[in-house]
């Protein structure tokens, strides 16, 4: 998708001036959103950014919503009540609204003043994903409104991303049925990562295990296992480590010095065994999280397959009130 006439009509309407960026979703479409937010936390000089679940941006939006406010909304299906409501308020706040979906017909759509209707299923074009197109317009935008030096590379890396990911998917295929059938009992995990990869980490855990296989997880920050979490360390724990490329992968392999010191059951999924550092250094970390999305699909996938248990049913998402 090409994100430049988006970012260019959002530049010309505030006459250059974007104060914060915000990124507002529920769940998976919020974990797509992370990188992104991380991105502007750690780049921009002039931007702020937060991160929203979108029913706490509705019921505690931050004050400095306003015109000079671009809100980012991703919604699936189109039609999350959260979503739409989030979008509503901050097209009434002034701020400019970008909504990403797949349908077509979408309330989410109603609400947003540029809009991205993405693609969906072609495994190997990751690049046409939610995740990415919001990461590149979000670059983009910071580049056009005070420079990113990396920015070729980035095109660079956008421009070959599909083909690392086809790679890397090849690659872990037999070890995601290995995992599978050694994990196939356990019933609670741990998933850590950092930097623009943390997002995955929480992602695989909320949807992937939890809400796709009704199994326990919780996502841990490699930087804050040693502050509390380590303490569960034993031999019959199970965690998973998304070893990232990039400046937080010293923290990543912080915790699997530990773990191979103290822990038994750890599955290491590394973006550098899995090609990412055939993208410039300089930017590699923010393909981290697109990486990783594809590969623990795969991970997640051999898991059902062991435990029979399809990933799309639910017991009470879209079937109970709540
Ligand atoms: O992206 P959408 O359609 O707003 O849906 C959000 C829902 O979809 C999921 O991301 C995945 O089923 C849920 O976690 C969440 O409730």
């Amino acid at each position: 998708m090409n994100v430049v006439p988006t970012v260019e009509q959002i530049i010309e309407r505030n006459g250059g001036k974007v104060s914060e960026i915000y990124y507002v979703a529920c769940g998976g479409s919020l974990v797509d959103m992370y990188v992104s937010d991380f991105f502007v936390r750690t780049e921009s000089v002039g931007i702020t950014s937060g991160w929203y679940t979108a029913n706490e941006f509705v019921h505690a939006a931050p004050k400095r919503l306003g015109a000079t406010s671009v809100v980012i909304l991703c919604s699936h299906s189109g039609n999350t009540p959260e979503t739409v409501a989030a979008a509503a308020l901050a097209r009434k706040a002034g701020a400019q609204t970008v909504g990403l979906t797949y349908n077509k017909e979408a309330k989410l759509l109603d609400e947003s003043d540029y809009s991205f209707v993405y693609e969906w299923g072609d495994e190997t074009r990751v690049h046409n994903n939610p995740m990415a197109i919001m990461l590149d317009l979000t670059i983009n935008l910071v580049d056009k409104l005070e420079g990113y030096a990396h920015i070729e590379a980035f095109r660079k890396g956008m421009d070959i991303i599909d083909t690392v990911v086809a790679n890397a998917e090849k690659q872990v295929e037999p070890r995601t049925k290995e995992f599978a059938d050694k994990y196939k009992n356990e019933t609670m995990f741990y998933v850590l990562a950092s930097g623009a990869s943390y997002g995955h980490a929480y992602g695989f855990s909320i949807c992937s295990l939890m809400e796709m296989q009704w199994l326990d997880a919780a996502p841990i920050h490699s930087g804050e296992f040693f502050h509390g979490p380590f303490e569960v360390t034993d031999e019959d724990t199970p965690f998973i480590v998304a070893r990232g490329l990039g400046r937080t992968r010293e923290l990543d392999d912080r915790v699997l010095t530990f773990l191979d010191k103290y822990a038994k059951k750890v599955e290491i999924v590394d973006a550098k065994e899995l090609g990412l550092d055939l993208i410039d250094d300089a930017v590699s970390e923010y393909f981290n999280p697109i990486l990783f999305y594809s590969v623990l699909s795969k991970y997640r996938y051999a898991l059902s397959v062991v435990h029979n248990h399809d990933l799309d049913v639910r017991r009470y998402m879209g079937k109970v009130e709540y």
